[in-house]
């Protein structure tokens, strides 16, 4: 089985003073049993962390646009983001579908583009509350999914990060059964389009207020290889608690 991964996303937030942080994380980390761990902040900072991780450390991108190169002013592409020294690229978060209006077709594009320069995408997925309420949760992953991921995902570059709006900074956490239900239906459908082997081996990580003291009841849960972690990210005090509940479950 894969080693699990704990991920920190820290979004808009991080100036130089940050990476003293990951410093701690990275000194932390280096023990061979450890799970892998991964800290994708902003694109500023993605060059000086990849350089301070020492290899302890995964470093990703938190989006990149679809094309290698061109007249895209303000945009980073995938490798760029690898020439910085990025393993992982966040690609599809709900912030991006919903601030920026990206579609399934625009992350799968991104994707592929991530493929392309050799990076292992974070793919998130998710419900929001009204889709929830209507009872709509695994139609729309179930699309999600479909529509994200290009042909050719192996367990090397695809992680899939189940990331229930409502749960996203919101500190309401997606109760254990309605995790399970979302990650054994997103296993079976990977199982279904990638065969057995590579659905089976493919990594799943639960996102939305993930913290210290609800991380080991999430890693106990079906089909649970992980976390996306947001706020409690920026910090290796809280960070570093949930790192060690993944390894100890
Ligand atoms: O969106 C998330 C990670 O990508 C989750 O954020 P929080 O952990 O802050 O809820």
């Amino acid at each position: 089985m894969a080693r699990k991964l704990a991920a920190g996303n820290w979004k808009m937030n991080g100036l130089e003073a940050a990476l003293s942080e990951l410093d701690t994380i990275a000194a932390a980390i280096g023990a061979d049993d450890m799970p892998e761990v991964a800290i994708c902040p902003p694109f500023t900072l993605v060059a000086a962390a990849a350089e301070r991780a020492k290899g302890n450390l995964a470093i990703g991108g938190q989006d990149c646009h679809a094309e290698a190169a061109g007249a895209h002013t303000g945009d980073v592409s995938a490798e760029m983001l690898k020439d910085a020294g990025a393993t992982y690229v966040i690609l599809g978060h709900s912030e991006r579908r919903q601030d920026h209006g990206e579609t399934d077709a625009d992350v799968a594009a991104k994707v592929q583009a991530a493929w392309d320069a050799e990076l292992s995408v974070i793919l998130c997925c998710g419900e929001s509350l009204a889709q929830r309420e209507a009872d709509e949760t695994l139609d729309v992953v179930r699309r999600q999914l479909d529509g994200s991921i290009p042909e050719g995902a192996t367990a090397e570059n695809l992680v899939v990060a189940y990331e229930p709006i409502w749960a996203i900074g919101t500190g309401r956490v997606a109760e254990p059964p309605q995790i399970a239900e979302v990650h054994d239906a997103m296993r079976a459908a990977l199982r279904e389009r990638f065969g057995d082997e590579t659905g089976k081996a493919i990594r799943l990580l639960y996102g939305g207020s993930v913290k210290a003291g609800n991380a080991a009841e999430i890693f106990a849960t079906s089909n649970v290889d992980g976390a996306l972690v947001g706020g409690a990210s920026l910090k290796a005090g809280d960070f570093l608690p949930i790192v060690e509940a993944l390894g100890a479950a």
